[in-house]
C-alpha cells in the first residue's frame, strides 16, 4: 500500500480500467482484494490501543461488497463486527452477492439499521463509492441522509471504502451530506473528488490500494496530483555567478485603476520576491502612485509606458485593472502583443463580457495563462458557480480549450489544465489563502517564473503548488489560518523556491 501515486482517474476511467481488468487471464478478484485491504488498514490504524468494536455500513451496490468482505476479515480475526445492510440480496451485482454469502456462512449476522444502545469503537462506511448517483436531484434522502447523519455524529473514527459515502467521485461535491472520515482507502486509483473541492475536508486521510493492478499500463490518465516531488521537477535553474537582472527577465503588470491600486502592487511585490530581473508597473489609475516607498525596486509607470518598453518578458494583466473603457484598451493591446500573458482578475471579466475581446484572446499565438476563481470561471464558461463547482475538472479542461491557454480554477484543490486535455489538481493550500489579494499574488508568481524562462506551463503549475505550500508553512508557522496575508504569501514562497532550488536535499 502506497501513501499516494499521482495518476488521478474519473469514474469513467475507473469503470474502464475494471472492464480491461476483468478480461485479463484470470481475472483478479478486485472486491475480496477491496474488503481485505480494508480490513488491514482498519486493524492496523484504527483498532489499536485495545479498541474491538465495529459497525460496518454496506450499502446497495458493490461498495457494499467491499463492506461485506471487510467485515468477514474482521469477524475472523476476532473484532466484534455489526453489519447493517442498506440493500437487497437479489439487486446486488453476482460479486458483492458472493461477498454477502460468505459473510453469512462465516456467521455473521445482519443488521437493516444501526442497532440502539449499543457501542462501537470505529465505523467502516461502505454504503456508496464511484456510483453514488451524481444527476441533479438525487441528494442522499431518506434511511441514507438519516445514516450519515446519524454516523457524523457518532463522533468516532470512520474508515470510508473507496471514497466517503455521499461525495460525488469526480467532483468533490457533497450530494446532501456526505460520511466525514479519519481515512479514506481507496482502489485502484485516486480519484478528483477526494481531492479537489470539498473532497479534503470529508476524506481525511487518503491511502490508496492499487489492488494488484498495473493501472498506468491499463489506462493512461488524463489527471495527475501536483505534488512537492512533481514542483521539484520544474524549478528554474540555480543562477550562474556571471548573471545580471537582464538573465531574469522583466514583468510588466497592468492593472492598478482608482481604489484598485493594492493589487497591482501585490502582484508586482510578488515577481520581484519570486525572482523577476525587473518588475514595471502600468498603473490604469489617473492620478496613480509614482513610488511605492516600502517597495521602491518596483518601477510605476502610467500604463501606456509599458508598452514602450523593449525588453519585456511578459505581461501580467488583470489586478486592480477594472471594467472601464480604458481597461478594455489596454487588456486587448496586451492582447495583440506576442509576449507571454497571465490573466487575471478583471481582465479575465472583460474577456467574458466582450467577445471581440475574447476573440483576440483565441486568436493569440504566444502563450497565455488564465488564473479564474470560480465566479470568474462562471462568467467566462457562461455557466453557474454551482455547475463549475459540481464538476470542476471539466470546467477548467474547458477554460483551456475554449482559450486556446492553460487555466487554474482557483479553489482548494485548484486544477490546472494545460496543454493536451491534461489536468493537474494541487494538494497544497488551505483556507488561509481565503483573503484578499493572495489571487494577485498568484498571479505575480507565475510571471516571475515566466521572466525566468520557465516554460509557461511549467510556471503554472509550479507557482499555484508554491502558492499553497507557502500558504502551508505559515498555517504551521501561525499555529492556524487565521489573518494570513497575501504579502506574507510573497515572502514565504520565495524562501521555499531558494530552498528548493538551493538545498532541495534536506527537504
Ligand atoms: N466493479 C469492480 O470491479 C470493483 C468495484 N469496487 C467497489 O464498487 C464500488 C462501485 O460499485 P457500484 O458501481 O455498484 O456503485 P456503488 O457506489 O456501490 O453505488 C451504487 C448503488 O447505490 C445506489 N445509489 C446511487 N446513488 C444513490 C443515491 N443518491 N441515493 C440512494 N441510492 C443511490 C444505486 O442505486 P440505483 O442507482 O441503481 O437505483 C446502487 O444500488 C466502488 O466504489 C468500489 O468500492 C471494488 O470492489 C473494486 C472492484
Ligand atoms: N480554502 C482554500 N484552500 C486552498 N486555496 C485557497 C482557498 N481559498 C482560496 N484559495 C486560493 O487563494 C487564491 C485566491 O485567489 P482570488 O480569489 O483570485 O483572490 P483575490 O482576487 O482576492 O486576489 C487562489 O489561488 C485560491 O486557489
Ligand atoms: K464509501
Amino acid at each position: 500500500m502506497r501513501n499516494y501515486s499521482t495518476a488521478v482517474y474519473t469514474t469513467a476511467e475507473i469503470r474502464e480500467i475494471e472492464q480491461l481488468a476483468a478480461a485479463l487471464p484470470g481475472p483478479p478478484a478486485l472486491m475480496e482484494k477491496a474488503g481485505l485491504a480494508a480490513a488491514e488498514v482498519a486493524r492496523d490504524r484504527l483498532l489499536i490501543y485495545g479498541r474491538t468494536r465495529v459497525l460496518v455500513l454496506a450499502g446497495p451496490g458493490n461498495n457494499g461488497g467491499d463492506a461485506f468482505a471487510a467485515a468477514r476479515h474482521l469477524q475472523a480475526w476476532w473484532f466484534k463486527v455489526t453489519l447493517v445492510f442498506t440493500g437487497q440480496r437479489s439487486t446486488l451485482s453476482s460479486d458483492a452477492q458472493r461477498m454477502l454469502d460468505a459473510w453469512l456462512t462465516a456467521g455473521g449476522k445482519i443488521f437493516s439499521g444501526i442497532p440502539e444502545n449499543e457501542k462501537w469503537d470505529m465505523v467502516i462506511d461502505g454504503l456508496f463509492g464511484i456510483g453514488l448517483d451524481h444527476h441533479e436531484g438525487r441528494e442522499l434522502a431518506g434511511q441514507y441522509l438519516a445514516l450519515v447523519n446519524t454516523v457524523n455524529r457518532m463522533n468516532l473514527p470512520v474508515l470510508a471504502l473507496d471514497i466517503p459515502s455521499g461525495l460525488g467521485s469526480d467532483s468533490g461535491q457533497v450530494r446532501g451530506a456526505a460520511i466525514r472520515a479519519a481515512m479514506t482507502v481507496t482502489f485502484i486509483g485516486l480519484k478528483p473528488g477526494l481531492v479537489t473541492h470539498q473532497g479534503p475536508e470529508y476524506c481525511g486521510e487518503i491511502l490508496l490500494d492499487d489492488l494488484d493492478l498495473n493501472t498506468l499500463s491499463l489506462r493512461e490518465p488524463a489527471s495527475w496530483i501536483m505534488d512537492q516531488l512533481l514542483a521539484q521537477t520544474l524549478l528554474p535553474p540555480p543562477r550562474s555567478a556571471s548573471s545580471h537582472k537582464g538573465t531574469y527577465g522583466s514583468v510588466g503588470i497592468i492593472g492598478g485603476s482608482t481604489g484598485m491600486m493594492g493589487a497591482a502592487l501585490l502582484a508586482g511585490t510578488a515577481a520581484l520576491k519570486l525572482g523577476a530581473g525587473r518588475v514595471y508597473l502600468g498603473l490604469i489609475a489617473g492620478k496613480a502612485l509614482e513610488v511605492d516607498t516600502t517597495q521602491p525596486e518596483l518601477m510605476l509607470r502610467p500604463v501606456h509606458e509599458i508598452f514602450k518598453l523593449d525588453q519585456l518578458s511578459c505581461l501580467v494583466v488583470g489586478p486592480g485593472l477594472g471594467m472601464r473603457p480604458d481597461a478594455r484598451f489596454w487588456l486587448s493591446s496586451a492582447l495583440e502583443s506576442t509576449l507571454p500573458l497571465v490573466l487575471d482578475a478583471d481582465a479575465l471579466n472583460l474577456i467574458a463580457t466582450h467577445s471581440s475581446v475574447a476573440n483576440l484572446l483565441r486568436k493569440r499565438k504566444a502563450p497565455s495563462t488564465l488564473t479564474p476563481h470560480p465566479a470568474e470561471a462562471a462568467r467566462l464558461l457562461n455557466m453557474d458557480i454551482s455547475a463549475i463547482q459540481n464538476d470542476r475538472m471539466a470546467a477548467a479542461a474547458n477554460l483551456a480549450k475554449k482559450f486556446n491557454c492553460c487555466a487554474v480554477l482557483k479553489g482548494g484543490g485548484s486544477i490546472c489544465a494545460v496543454s493536451g486535455g491534461k489536468r493537474y489538481i494541487n494538494t497544497s493550500g488551505n483556507p488561509g489563502l481565503s483573503s484578499a489579494g493572495t489571487g494577485d499574488v498568484l498571479s505575480g508568481i507565475v510571471g516571475a517564473l515566466l521572466a525566468q524562462g520557465v516554460s509557461s506551463e511549467n510556471a503554472l503549475l509550479l507557482a499555484v503548488y508554491l502558492h499553497g505550500a507557502a500558504a502551508d508553512i505559515l498555517l504551521k508557522q501561525q499555529g492556524g489560518p487565521v489573518g494570513m496575508t497575501a504579502s506574507e504569501i510573497s515572502n514565504t514562497a520565495r524562501n521555499l523556491l531558494n530552498q528548493w532550488v538551493y538545498s532541495p536535499e534536506i527537504h
